[in-house]
């Protein structure tokens, strides 16, 4: 699913219109009509009147058209307009629309509209056509809605914010919404922390939009959802075997950290490698041999750290980094692998913070080869971005310069692909902000990268997709607060059936 930016967006009204051979009013009932079902289905009661706030613009008129069909399905309903000479023609339209029965007034400074606490309001004062930050009477708006307690929904964007970049004024106040309703598409700005207190929870209302021009439109902004054809699971052949399945070798563990070997050994083989070898500090040998029986285990010379690169002619693919701990020993084994391997690579956690540290070796990294840092990882090996959008720039550079896949983990983990492209991940949950779960995630992509039938992109795509899916079900079961890793792994089986093609 593409993620198109506000200019893109207003093309796509045009071409929708177009091609369907509909009025902007006729589009503007469509979104309308969306957000009324919505409301019916999130608010069947509500007893209390629900103020829409109108500004100039189409938002307005989308919400002076919403407040009518709720008046007409029996919501208590009132709005309040901002003051304009020059309000957009189909909100003209909709005002005079708008049954005698609502009570409509002029937002003034020095009297904001009454709101009880929890009061539901819509903010239907600016969405794409946002031109300047928030200032004067819409700004006391804003603060006022925040004050008051109220509990907002914002029409396709809360006000102030902007769809695709970065606030040209951090301080100027932005709506807090509860909810945020889009139509068709998500947008970029739904996507990352910073917006996280604005945004709220978000919707996308479909609305029937021209999907020949979505099609065609250029954007390096993806997002996948759950049930993505793109990047299914295929099928396991009816006369497959162990060996057609791919053999993976994992470099992981140290001491005190035998765990992080242990659950992406444990993904790995839930992933569906047919065969796994673990390669782990000798003194690991008993943790992983009696947690992990199904994997092969060779021992380093070393008892609580990795010092030896084993003949990879065996595997199909190489995973290097959970609890590897960051010995100058096991930095020359990690400069070895990047030297000499002809598989894929798979590299995450220490095994990215030797590559920070050590930046030189970034030169040798193979191409395709899947990286998953984590914001904290991602900073080492690039530098500290000004803000989130920043930092997807800098994805998309490294990803370019390195020809690499870089998994940037977190909600809404961002995978950067050697293109320029960056696809965001739609599953998972804050309970798998818990020791182990990018762990997990690396025997995933490991799994995935040793079974020839999958590209690289495809490989980290599906298995951030499903390690997501792993979580929501695991949550399912235990709650947010009580998942563990080693949830994520027992349920990668079931999130990766769900994702067959
Ligand atoms: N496919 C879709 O997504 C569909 C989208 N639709 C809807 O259309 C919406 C976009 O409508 P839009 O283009 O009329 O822009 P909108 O956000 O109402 O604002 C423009 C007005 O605000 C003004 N203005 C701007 N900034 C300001 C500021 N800081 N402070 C004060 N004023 C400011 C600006 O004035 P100006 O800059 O000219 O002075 C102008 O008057 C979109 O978000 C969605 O809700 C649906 O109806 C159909 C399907
Ligand atoms: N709020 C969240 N929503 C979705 N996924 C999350 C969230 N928090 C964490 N995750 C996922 O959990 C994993 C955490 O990885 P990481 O920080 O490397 O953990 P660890 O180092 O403990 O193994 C990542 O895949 C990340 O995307
Ligand atoms: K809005």
């Amino acid at each position: 699913m593409k993620i198109l930016t506000a200019a893109q967006t207003r093309q796509l009204d045009q071409a929708t219109m177009r091609a369907q051979h509909i009025t902007s009013v006729e589009l503007m009932e469509r979104a309308a009509g969306a957000l009324a079902e919505w409301f019916y289905g999130a608010f069947p009661h509500e007893r209390g009147e629900i103020l829409v706030l109108c500004g100039p613009g189409n938002n307005g008129g989308d919400g002076l058209a919403l407040a009518r069909l709720l008046h007409n399905a029996g919501y208590a309903v009132r709005v309040a307009l901002l003051p304009t000479a020059h309000p957009s023609a189909d909100w003209q339209h909709n005002r005079q629309h708008l049954p005698g029965g609502v009570p409509v007034a002029e937002l003034a400074a020095d009297a904001l509209p009454a709101l009880a606490p929890g009061a539901l309001v819509v903010d239907a004062l600016f969405g794409t056509g946002l031109a300047r930050p928030l200032a004067g009477l819409a700004a006391a708006v804003a603060a006022h809605l925040h004050q008051a307690r109220a509990r907002v929904v914002a029409v396709d964007l809360p006000s102030g914010l902007l769809a695709d970049g970065p606030q040209p004024d951090p301080g100027a106040p932005v709506v807090r919404a509860d909810y945020t309703l889009s139509f068709g598409l998500p947008k970029l700005a739904f996507l990352l922390p910073q917006n996280a207190e604005y945004v709220g929870e978000w919707h996308v209302l479909d609305i029937g939009l021209d999907q020949g021009f979505i099609d065609q439109a250029a954007t390096p902004w993806h997002f996948t959802p759950l049930h993505d054809a793109s990047v299914a699971l295929p099928r396991r052949a009816r006369f497959g075997y162990k060996n057609t399945f791919g053999h993976a070798l994992l470099l992981a563990g140290s001491r005190g950290k035998m765990g992080a070997a242990v659950l992406s050994a444990g993904a790995c083989l839930r992933g569906g490698a047919g065969l796994l070898t673990a390669h782990i500090p000798g003194g690991g040998y008993d943790i992983f041999q009696t947690t992990r029986p199904e994997a092969m285990c060779l021992t380093d010379a070393q008892a609580n750290f990795i010092s030896e690169l084993p003949d990879l002619g065996p595997y199909q693919a190489v995973g290097i980094g959970p609890g590897l701990g960051q010995e100058d020993a096991t930095r020359a084994v990690l400069a070895q692998l990047l030297r000499t391997a002809t598989v894929p690579l798979v590299i995450d956690a220490d095994a990215l913070n030797l590559l920070g540290a050590h930046r030189e070796l970034l030169a040798l990294l193979p191409p395709n080869t899947v990286l998953t840092p984590h914001i904290g990882e991602f900073t080492r090996l690039t530098e500290k971005a000004h803000d989130d959008y920043h930092r997807l720039d800098l994805l998309r550079e490294f990803a370019q310069k390195y020809r690499c896949v870089v998994v940037l983990k977190g909600a809404y983990t961002a995978v950067g692909a050697p293109d320029g492209q960056v696809y965001f991940n739609s599953t998972g949950n804050p309970g798998m902000g818990t020791g182990g779960s990018g762990d997990v995630l690396t025997g995933l992509v490991l799994a995935l990268r040793a079974d020839q039938r999958l590209g690289p992109l495809h490989a980290a795509r599906l298995a951030v997709l499903a390690h997501g899916h792993a979580g929501d079900l695991a949550a399912a079961a235990t709650g947010e607060a009580g998942l563990i890793a080693s949830d994520l792994v027992a349920h990668i089986g079931p999130a990766l059936q769900a994702l067959t093609e």
